[in-house]
């Protein structure tokens, strides 16, 4: 287990300036990089792993400069998106590989080989060849290959996203039992909200070739600190409004913000509490598996509200014209 940091990391290509000036991976922890395609997350990954030198800046482990070791030297684990498995060798060889490579003993090789078997759930298998395995067993070969060395630092770069939606939750919850089991500092690349959220201690949000904000997963969904990071997370309600006295208001719907002028103000649809009464209009609704979602006309604005259906004061076929809304809880946007 180390822990990992970044330091003003730099790498810049003709069209494309990547910029890290600070990230720090807990000893042991999940840490995810979150971000659309082409934010920079794999270039980031890659640099840690020692694939790619960052122009200037420092990649610490334990406190230790690592910029000039390659990967081999960094004690890391990785797993890509595509398996990279050796198609020509057995899941017991393509799992042994890096063993044989620092020529450890028959003996040890045959014991950890069947313990990363085991970690990953193939025991049985060993025999196969990658042609003969579903794409979730295959990644799990490529997780105990990544394993089997017994890294300090595990890297995954978009892991499931090859494999089908049923598949892809099974192999997440795998992942994080076996990282906890393991204690392992790890490092998580995705574009999938959802698999960020269910998955790690913490998320780094990157946007275009910086981080945009790093916190544990509710608190980004509930308190982001800027627009992308509330949109990129989930559907949001953003309304532009002037504060007085401390409170901003829109029709009836009233925050108090602690600050005077123009103020963002940020929540889900989620926080919004549906009362009978007239503050807002319903304009229409959505049924969605055990909820619902309404868009509710309020002082010139739309807001969304989404609750599950046991929690309407009325059924859906007595929808009413005007309902009272509350947000229980909301956040102001830099
Ligand atoms: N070797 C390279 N040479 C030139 N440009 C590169 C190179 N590698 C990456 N880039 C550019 O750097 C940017 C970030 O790429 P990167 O793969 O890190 O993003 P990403 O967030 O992982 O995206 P994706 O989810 O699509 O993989 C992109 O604009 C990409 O075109």
């Amino acid at each position: 287990m180390v822990r990992v940091e970044l330091k003003g990391v730099l790498k810049e290509w003709e069209d494309f300036r990547l910029e890290i000036s600070e990230l720090d991976v807990k000893d042991g922890e999940f840490l995810t990089l979150l971000g659309p395609s082409g934010c920079g997350k794999t270039t980031t990954l890659r640099m840690i792993a020692g694939f790619e030198k960052p122009e200037g800046g420092e990649i610490l482990f334990d406190g230790r400069r690592v910029n000039d070791l390659p990967p081999y030297e960094r004690g890391i684990g990785i797993v890509f998106q595509d398996y990279a498995l050796f198609p020509h060798m057995t899941v017991f060889k393509n799992i042994a590989f890096g063993l044989e490579m620092k020529r450890l003993p028959r003996a040890e090789i045959e014991r950890r080989v069947r313990w990363a078997l085991e970690l990953v759930g193939l025991e049985g298998l060993e025999n196969r060849y990658p042609e003969q395995l579903s794409g979730g067993q295959q990644q799990r070969v490529a997780l105990a290959r990544a394993l089997v060395v017994e890294p300090d630092v595990l890297l995954l770069d978009e892991p499931l996203s090859n494999l089908d939606a049923k598949i892809r939750e099974r192999l997440r919850g795998e992942i994080k039992r076996i990282q906890r089991e393991l204690g392992i500092t790890t490092i998580y690349v995705t574009h999938d909200q959802e698999e960020a959220m269910a998955i790690s201690d913490r998320i780094a949000v990157m946007n275009v070739g910086h981080v945009e904000q790093v916190g544990k997963p509710l608190e980004l969904y509930y308190r982001p600190e800027t627009e992308f990071v509330a949109r990129f997370l989930g559907l949001s309600n953003i309304l532009e409004l002037k504060a007085e006295n401390g409170r901003a208001c829109l029709g009836g719907l009233c925050f108090d913000v602690g600050r005077e002028g123009r103020v963002r103000v940020f929540f889900r649809p989620e926080s919004v509490y549906i009362k009978p009464g007239a503050t807002a209009e319903v304009l229409d609704y959505e049924l969605l598996p055990g909820r619902i979602r309404l868009r509710l006309g309020i002082g010139g604005e739309v807001i969304l509200a989404e609750r599950f259906l046991d929690e309407l004061p009325f059924g859906v076929e007595a929808m009413p014209e005007r309902v009272d809304v509350e947000v229980r809880s909301f956040s102001v946007l830099e």
